[in-house]
């Protein structure tokens, strides 16, 4: 596949760059642009990210000299050019693929990548760790954290720029990676700061501001304003937020004008202090389809790259869709749902509630602690808000869950997308702790549909139930039923679905169709197990489970969740509280981190699809195919 590009073909890393001269730059920047889509259209993955920072990367690269100096990205999505320039052109193709590299950062897979990355807004705080572990080892080298304005509005960065500020230290560079996106435009009163900088427009009506009030002051000061005219033309620096943090602020510099890009950083790495380099450029840049709409190309399934057109294959409904038409119908019926979104409005399923519900609607920026706790505020006046996360993203927020909102029995509904496996992104997004962090927090109700009916029902129960309420849902498409109404699902009942007599498996969510299914494959080789659907893992249907125990001696329990402290280890302490000895067997996600890959093809491996519960079956029942 390098063979078309002919600097890259021959390219052998970093050293390489430097003797370049800037059109032979200008023609690598094309393409490795040009070998981002080719493998993208391919494989899928964030297209607009990378595209946008090459020039800067390329920068980065020729200024500084990793892995001695270390360059944190932030999230790690717009770090393709960085795979590719680094050290990883030539595994680059098997990008998310099983077995490939990452999608992300990682330090197993190289040298330059300094510092793990998949989550947001992490980048200046493991920065600042290296300076000072640097500092006090008396150890070489400038560290540098890239950011991106998005990642840039969460409380996390700032948190770092605070103690970055205090420490003061130098050789310590943050590059803002401002280009008005988060995934949708980004929000927020910084993001207004920001986009003024870029303009021109808060140094200008910060002096109209000042002569305003010097002239206020009558006829003397009148004529000061002649004379400081140029004085504050020195004075305000538009990156003043930046300066009083204890930064030197540097730009706004186009970033993709490489020759002044390399200038100004240059000049950083003399200043004294800590400097954030404010860099201004386009999401999507030198793809026509990404440029116009960044949004989308943000992250996205494989594609035709002379059109822009998805490879879309038929397939049932996604339950992110299924869960954005019911929180529209169910916010017609009751006008005091609200919905609440850290930054993932079109992955949440929100675009149309948005649109719909304006004043309903609240994308908060990438803040998953604030948006709990301003779910929690909401609450506590009357409001029922709904608070849409991402599984994996709600890590982040997990004492607000305990502080803010269980402990207050405030009526909260998480909506958990992407539970579960979710595939290509891997280990950093893969949503499979939820059950276990959540089913250990008095007051929680945990549940898990295993259709889009019985989301849509879990949906509407938590808007009636009053107190926590959590209902998580996977990636990707549903089972395709038919769906209408809503109905009320009693807190705490599972259903039997198959009936048999040689063993039950007790199901969650996704994973209770792969079990029917598995039970349909068994009957086929005589074995008949009886099959429930677990919907709630908190609380469970305590009833159902005694009669089960009178009548069953092998429970196989089948989540997509880790096995240690999920819904099968909460049987398991149900049984040994009621002293019941029976054989459990735990089917789920092992304790272990679960690499990226095709999501069926994950699910498969780690036995939670309708062939890994019949294996999983048998081998229980000591028949081991
Ligand atoms: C804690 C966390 N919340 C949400 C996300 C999802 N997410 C990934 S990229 C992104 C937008 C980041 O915007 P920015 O930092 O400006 O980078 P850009 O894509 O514009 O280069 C979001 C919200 C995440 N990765 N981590
Ligand atoms: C980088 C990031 O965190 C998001 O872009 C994430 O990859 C989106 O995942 P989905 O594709 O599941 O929406
Ligand atoms: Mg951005």
């Amino acid at each position: 596949m390098l063979d078309r590009y002919s600097l890259l073909k021959d390219y052998r890393g970093p050293l390489d760059l430097k003797y370049m001269d800037y059109s032979q730059l200008a023609q690598l920047a094309d393409e490795v642009r040009d070998y981002i889509i080719e493998v993208t259209a391919k494989n899928g993955g964030h297209v607009a990210p990378g595209l946008g920072v090459v020039e800067l990367t390329i920068a980065l690269l020729r200024v500084f000299d990793p892995p001695k100096d270390v360059i944190v990205w932030d999230i790690g999505h717009q770090a393709y050019p960085w795979k590719i320039l680094t050290d990883r052109k030539e595994q680059f193709p098997t990008l998310r693929q099983y077995g490939g590299i990452s999608g992300f950062l990682r330090r197993d897979e190289s040298p330059y990548d300094a510092f793990g990355a998949g989550h947001s807004s992490t980048s200046i705080s493991a920065a600042l760790g290296f300076r000072v572990a640097k500092d006090l080892m008396e150890k070489e080298g400038y560290v540098v954290a890239v950011i991106g304005d998005g990642a840039m509005t969460a409380g996390m960065a700032f948190e770092a720029l605070n103690n970055a500020g205090h420490i003061r230290p130098n050789k310590f560079i943050v590059i803002l990676n401002d280009n008005e996106m988060s995934i949708s435009p980004n929000v927020g009163a910084i993001s207004t700061y920001l986009s003024r900088i870029i303009s021109g427009s808060f140094v200008q009506e910060t002096r109209q501001k000042i002569k305003k009030l010097l002239e206020h002051l009558g006829t003397p000061a009148l004529r000061v304003v002649k004379l400081t005219e140029e004085f504050l033309k020195g004075l305000i620096s538009p990156g003043v937020l930046f300066e009083e943090l204890g930064f030197n602020y540097i730009g706004p510099v186009n970033g993709h004008d490489l020759v002044s890009l390399e200038r100004t950083l240059e000049n950083v790495k003399a200043i004294e202090g800590p400097v954030l380099l404010h860099v201004y450029t386009k999401k999507g840049k030198g793809y026509h389809p990404a440029e116009n709409d960044p949004v989308t190309w943000h992250g996205v399934a494989p594609y035709k790259r002379e059109s822009g057109e998805f490879v879309k294959k038929p397939s049932p409904p996604t339950w992110t869709s299924v869960f954005g038409k019911a929180i529209v119908e169910l916010a017609e019926m009751d006008p005091k749902v609200v919905v609440i979104t850290p930054a993932m409005k079109e992955g949440s399923g929100l675009v149309e509630f948005a649109k719909r519900f304006p004043q309903r609607f609240f994308d908060v920026g990438i803040a998953e602690q604030h948006a709990c706790t301003f779910a929690g505020g909401l609450a506590a006046e009357g409001m029922k808000p709904v608070a849409c996360y991402y599984s994996t993203f709600l890590q982040r927020a997990y004492d607000q869950v305990i502080h803010d909102i269980a402990l207050q029995k405030l009526h909260v509904v998480f909506a958990i997308d992407r539970a579960g496996l979710v595939g290509d992104d891997g280990p950093t997004h893969h949503g499979v702790f939820d059950l276990s962090y959540l089913r250990c927090v008095p007051n929680m109700v945990v549940c898990a549909p295993k259709d889009e009916q019985e989301l849509r029902d879990l949906l509407y129960t938590g808007l009636q139930y009053n107190g926590p309420f959590a209902v998580r849902y996977p990636r990707g498409p549903a089972y395709g039923v038919p769906t209408e109404g809503f109905r009320n699902i009693p807190i705490g009942s599972w259903e039997i679905l198959v009936e048999g007599e040689d063993c039950v498996i007790l199901a969650v969510g996704y994973t209770v169709y792969q079990a029917v299914k598995a039970s349909e494959e068994l009957r086929k080789e005589g074995v008949r197990a009886c099959v429930v659907n677990a919907r709630f893992v908190k609380p469970m249907d305590h009833t159902l489970l005694l009669q089960l125990a009178r009548q069953y001696d092998l429970f196989i329990t089948v989540e997509d969740n880790t096995v240690v402290g999920g819904f099968g280890s909460g049987v398991l302490e149900f049984f040994a509280q009621h002293g019941i000895t029976k054989r459990v067997v735990l089917l789920g996600v092992p304790d272990t981190f679960v690499e990226h890959g095709n999501q069926n093809l994950l699910r498969d491996l780690v036995g939670i699809s309708a062939e890994g519960i019949k294996r999983g079956v048998l081998s229980a029942l000591r028949r081991v195919v």
